[in-house]
């Protein structure tokens, strides 16, 4: 299978300090690939260059067909979606409303109701963001993530705010999508999360 999303020789410091250096990675349709390092090796910043919200120093990001042939900052959520550690849910948009915003740009919508399920979400469905805890807004990202039916998903410690079993749900629901074609990268301490990927990439290591 071919690359979706190739990052190639990508350098990146910051304040002076290099943090990526001559970092190659393809994210191929169908995998999980887990990104792991420790604290501080620079993750976070692999997943917002490889989403086109930060720019490398050096090196490239390419998305191949058929994503859509634009730069990744462009790319639209049923390509490439994020999940970011800020969460970022819509406050206005209720958690349902969240997915169904995600889900108007999907080609082939997931469905919304199951998704709320495997989160374990229904029961929250028509609360604003603010009306529930931090774990079910972080698992409210993922879900509205999923929800675009994204070719590419970005996910960034998607499980920091779970217990075990929502842990479990979360990186359930994750590899559901990459068995149904998505390529999803994953950056995470949580050690259940190598059980569910197809291979481990280590930062700063
Ligand atoms: N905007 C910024 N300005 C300056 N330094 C930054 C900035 N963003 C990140 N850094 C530094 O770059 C390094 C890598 O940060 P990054 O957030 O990518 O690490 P991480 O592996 O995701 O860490 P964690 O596991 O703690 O989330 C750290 O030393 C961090 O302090």
């Amino acid at each position: 299978m071919s690359a979706l999303l190739s990052l190639s020789d990508v350098s990146r410091s910051h304040g002076g300090m290099p943090v990526l250096r001559h970092t190659s990675l393809d994210l191929t349709a169908g995998e999980l690939v887990a990104l792991t390092g420790p604290s501080g090796s620079g993750k976070s910043t692999l997943l917002m260059i490889a989403g086109g919200w930060d720019t490398p120093d050096s090196g490239t990001v390419t998305a191949h067909p058929p994503m859509p042939e634009v730069p990744v900052s462009e790319q639209p959520w049923h390509a490439l979606a994020f999940v970011p550690q800020s969460i970022a849910l819509f406050e206005e948009l209720t958690v349902a409303d969240n997915l169904a915003f995600a889900a108007r740009t999907a080609t082939e919508p997931p469905d919304q109701s199951k998704l709320l399920e495997t989160l374990d979400l229904a029961k929250l469905a028509d609360r604003l963001p603010s009306e529930v805890s931090r774990g079910e807004q972080q698992r409210g990202a993922v879900a509205r993530a999923l929800a675009s039916g994204p070719l590419v998903l970005l996910a960034d410690e998607p499980t920091s705010h779970q217990d075990r079993a929502h842990a479990e749900m979360v990186l359930t629901a994750l590899r559901q999508a990459a068995d149904r074609g998505t390529a999803v990268l994953v950056a995470s301490h949580d050690p259940l999360l190598a059980e569910h990927a197809d291979r481990v990439v280590a930062v700063g290591e």
